[in-house]
């Protein structure tokens, strides 16, 4: 049925309920993308690790069968020098319903335009997870990096990084730029001529089902609040749209209620009966907020782009990237990833922290209901980071640490399992 995935003998697909919830078989059949540059170091470890978790785990009573799909590099040498993102990928991303990937590139300026948004949009995979959390002996520039513990969820189907753009001074720029001239009014552009032009779409119903996930997440696990990070005292109908529309939601199916006049409003939570106050932060004062308050917050709901810079400041602020997870979700479809990427000048080197696509992993297992095989990786990881055996991220910033490669923390890991 397919043209170069090979389908596992072994092993039945997950299925999705009508209300979302998933069947996960003892030998779930489950995608993975290799990816680019160190996914080529960190997708094996994170395979072998994961492996090792869920044979502990069950003691060989359930099992993942992996099966490759390609997307990137790799899949230009399988399918050709065009095909980067097979539509076959996507079909059995979409089929098999939870998956993993690792990095792929995206050339900076011109070539082609990111495989990871294509995904996310194909798919329409509307959440970007990226939980925040510190881990006991990880180096951090902050002196109280406990106090960072945060959910990032990023609108990943809209914005400016839906890729709607122009190249300065071709056919299409110079005819949008003489559209929004002549009939719109405009006559803000500084340098016509020679401007590249973007276009940033916000929805209503982007905006609330990214801000409705956001809100159950916070009500699921009993968090106390939710920030609307934005910049829309300046990207009045795109950002400012988007704040406007969340706080509206969150009145309008969760009963929240003004405080002092608002925007600001609140609600009890329904399992708990504890306050979820709904706040939000324009984009620029919530980045220095973080670092000098992080503990007043704790779910942050953000457009596409804001969303992408926070994952990388916020995870600098528990240890850096090497340990950042992600998860991009649509209601049904899965595909989970780290926050970072492809880290091209370590390529191949086996010395990249596989950590964040292991903690990707940690997600997926526990989307899967593989909560025990969850767990031991948690607690793998906190004993191997405090036996001080870790890659060179965290040797360079700790004291009398081992520094172990890439596939050498993988090890650590499962011996500590
Ligand atoms: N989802 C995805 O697939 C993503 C893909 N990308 C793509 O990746 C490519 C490279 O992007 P770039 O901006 O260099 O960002 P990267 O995230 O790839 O790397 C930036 C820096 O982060 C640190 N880092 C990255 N990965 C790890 C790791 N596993 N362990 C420890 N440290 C790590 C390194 O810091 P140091 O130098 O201090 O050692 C590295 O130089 C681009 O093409 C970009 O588009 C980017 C983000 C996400
Ligand atoms: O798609 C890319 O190359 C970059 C994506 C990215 O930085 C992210 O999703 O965090
Ligand atoms: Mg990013």
């Amino acid at each position: 049925m397919y043209q170069h995935i090979k389908v596992p003998a072994q092993g039945q697909k997950i299925t999705v309920n009508a209300d979302m919830s998933l069947n996960v078989p003892d030998q779930p059949i489950v995608p993975f993308i290799e990816g680019d540059g160190t996914g080529l170091d960190i997708t094996p470890v994170m395979l072998k690790v994961v492996d090792a978790a869920v044979a502990k785990a069950y003691g060989g009573q359930r099992q993942i069968q992996w099966m490759e799909v390609y997307a990137g590099e790799k899949a230009t040498r399988v399918y050709g020098p065009d095909v980067w993102l097979p539509d076959e990928t996507l079909s059995a991303l979409k089929d098999y319903v939870v998956s993993i990937k690792g990095p792929l590139t995206t050339p900076v300026g011109g070539g082609i335009r990111s495989l990871n948004v294509a995904l996310r949009q194909e798919l329409d995979l509307y959440v970007c997870l990226r939980p925040v959390q510190y881990f006991k002996g990880v180096p951090s520039p902050l002196k109280e990096p406990e106090k960072t513990n945060m959910v990032i969820f990023r609108e990943n189907s809209e914005d400016i990084y839906a890729g709607i753009e122009y190249e300065a001074q071709s056919a299409k720029a110079q005819k949008l730029i003489k559209f929004l001239q002549d009939e719109m009014g405009v006559t803000k552009i500084r340098f016509p001529e020679t401007s590249g032009i973007g276009v940033k779409p916000v929805s209503i119903e982007g905006t609330e089902r990214l801000v409705r996930k956001a809100i159950q997440y916070a009500i699921d696990n009993n968090k106390p609040n939710v920030t609307i990070v934005h910049k829309g005292n300046i990207m009045k109908y795109t950002e400012g749209g988007f704040r406007d529309w969340a706080y509206a939601l969150a009145q309008k199916e969760f009963g929240a209620q003004p405080i002092d006049g608002g925007p600001w409003c609140k609600f009890k939570n329904p399992k708990t009966g504890r306050d979820i106050t709904i706040k939000d932060s324009i984009a620029d004062a919530f980045l220095q907020q973080i670092l000098l308050r992080p503990a007043e917050y704790s779910v942050i709901a953000t457009l596409n782009l804001n969303g992408d810079y926070i994952s990388d400041a916020l995870a600098a602020q528990v240890g850096g990237i090497g340990i950042a997870p992600g998860a991009n979700l649509s209601d049904s479809v899965a595909c989970f990833e780290a926050t970072h990427g492809t880290a091209p000048k370590y390529a191949g080197k086996d010395y990249v922290n596989p950590g964040s696509e292991i903690l990707s992993a940690e997600m997926m297992l526990r989307h899967m209901g593989w909560k025990e095989a969850a767990d031991l990786i948690i607690a793998s990881m906190e004993k191997a980071i405090l036996s001080k055996k870790v890659t060179y991220d965290f040797a360079r910033l700790m004291d009398g640490a081992t520094q172990v490669s890439c596939s050498g923390f993988g090890q650590v890991m499962i011996e500590q399992m």
